[in-house]
């Protein structure tokens, strides 16, 4: 199945977007309320479906727990199960199956979890045996595949009997990712101590809390690059923070220099256009999800753009840069790769009539290329793919078409 977009959408009033709540934000703070003596009262939980499978696991504690597509599910619950001792089967999609885990194995084991890789060395499919107890107090982990190991292992160190010290090595990804797990974690009662690339994090209990999940800021960067993209428009994003644990919110800073004006008011942040200011290069290596979004925005904006920090993309969902070059491709816009893993984003000269969008299974893909609906005729293949993170997308666009 796929979906049309109107064409020409390039102008439209002023509209409200309800937005999802975050998955990161939801994904982490299910872990802590699953390892938090108590009750806690938390709300606003994600609609996305990993945060669903990852509710659904947690509930109904099967022996398989199968997280289909979602990353942060499969490395939080790998080290979850590990340090509550239990026996389990970690697996997944086909492509999660070729999303690299062992760097997060490796730490677990060295901490005392029992794993065997049942499949293939370094990836899942994984068999849990549990924990015999804490080895050791400190792990060595590489910063620079995905920040979601180090997440992971944050959030069950206050479980082990001697805490947890984590000695970040060589280059760290995501780190705005590691700031969120522990700031959470700080308001569920967890202190941390991050000096030098050593995060160490005593032995402790979660408090009791509640907690509201914020809205999405990834999702929100489609809106922001619409209105970039838009001749005319307004739109109000609710929900949003200034103050976000997401770095994702960096968007309002990278669509300052594209055309978009945020002013954050109690309730969300109001959008309007302003001139474009340009954009010379952009550094993603903590913010990985926003790097389709703004590729795809320059592309129609005629804004050469270099890009740095992509590295995390080839292991995401599908090669982002992969499935960026392809797509782009159709509308004779490029991502080119030079030396030192620079890339350069050269826009679009030219627009045909109607661009058919191929999304890899990747949510990502059919959301950030749905503002090309404002310059021509858009088919987006498998819109589906959004559930992953937001499930009302194209629920939402209606609202603008
Ligand atoms: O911890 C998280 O919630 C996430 C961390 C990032 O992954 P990496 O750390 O693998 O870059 C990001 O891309 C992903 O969408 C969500
Ligand atoms: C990379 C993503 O998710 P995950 O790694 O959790 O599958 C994403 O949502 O863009």
């Amino acid at each position: 199945m796929n979906i049309q977009l109107l064409q020409q959408l390039s102008t439209f009033g002023d509209i409200e977007i309800p937005l999802p709540s975050s998955k990161s934000e939801s994904n982490r703070v299910l872990i802590i309320d699953a390892l938090t003596e108590g009750s806690n009262q938390i709300s606003n939980l994600a609609e996305a479906r990993d945060t669903q499978t990852m509710i659904r696991l947690l509930a109904d504690n099967p022996p398989v727990f199968d997280v289909l597509d979602a990353g942060t599910t499969m490395r939080f619950l790998t080290a979850y199960a590990t340090v509550t001792n239990q026996n389990k089967i970690m697996t997944g999609t086909a492509r999660m199956c070729e999303r690299p885990i062992g760097i997060l194995v490796d730490a677990l084991r060295t901490i005392g979890g029992e794993i065997h890789y049942m499949n293939k060395e370094g990836y899942p499919p994984l068999a849990i045996h549990g924990f015999a107890g804490q080895k050791n107090k400190r792990v060595e982990v590489r910063g620079d595949v995905s920040s979601q190991y180090i997440s992971a292992l944050l959030m069950i160190a206050p479980l082990l009997p001697d805490g947890l010290e984590i000695a970040l090595q060589g280059k760290v990804g995501s780190r705005t990712y590691i700031e969120m797990t522990l700031e959470l974690m700080a308001q569920f009662g967890v202190e941390y101590q991050w000096v030098n690339e050593v995060i160490k994090i005593p032995a402790g209990k979660y408090k009791v809390t509640s907690f509201a999940v914020e809205s999405d800021w990834s999702g929100a960067s489609y809106w922001f690059s619409l209105l970039a993209c838009a001749d005319q428009g307004s739109l109000f994003l609710k929900g949003l923070k200034a103050n976000s644990l997401q770095g994702d919110s960096k968007i309002v800073d990278i669509m300052d220099r594209l055309g978009v004006k945020s002013e954050f008011v109690a309730d969300g942040v109001r959008l309007t256009k302003q001139a474009v200011k340009g954009l010379l290069s952009w550094d993603f290596t903590h913010c990985p999800d926003l790097a389709q979004t703004v590729a795809v925005t320059c592309a129609i904006l005629g804004q050469k753009v270099e890009f740095t920090g992509l590295e995390s993309l080839r292991i995401k969902e599908t090669d982002r840069i992969l499935a960026l070059q392809n797509e782009l491709g159709k509308f004779n816009a490029q991502l080119v790769e030079g030396e030192n893993d620079v890339f350069t984003l050269i826009p679009s000269v030219s627009l045909p009539s109607e661009v058919q969008i191929h999304t890899y299974d990747d949510h990502r893909m059919a959301m950030a290329f749905m503002p090309l609906m404002t310059k021509t005729r858009v088919i987006i293949e498998e819109p589906d793919v959004v559930n992953k993170s937001y499930p009302s997308f194209w629920k939402h666009v209606s609202l603008i078409q």
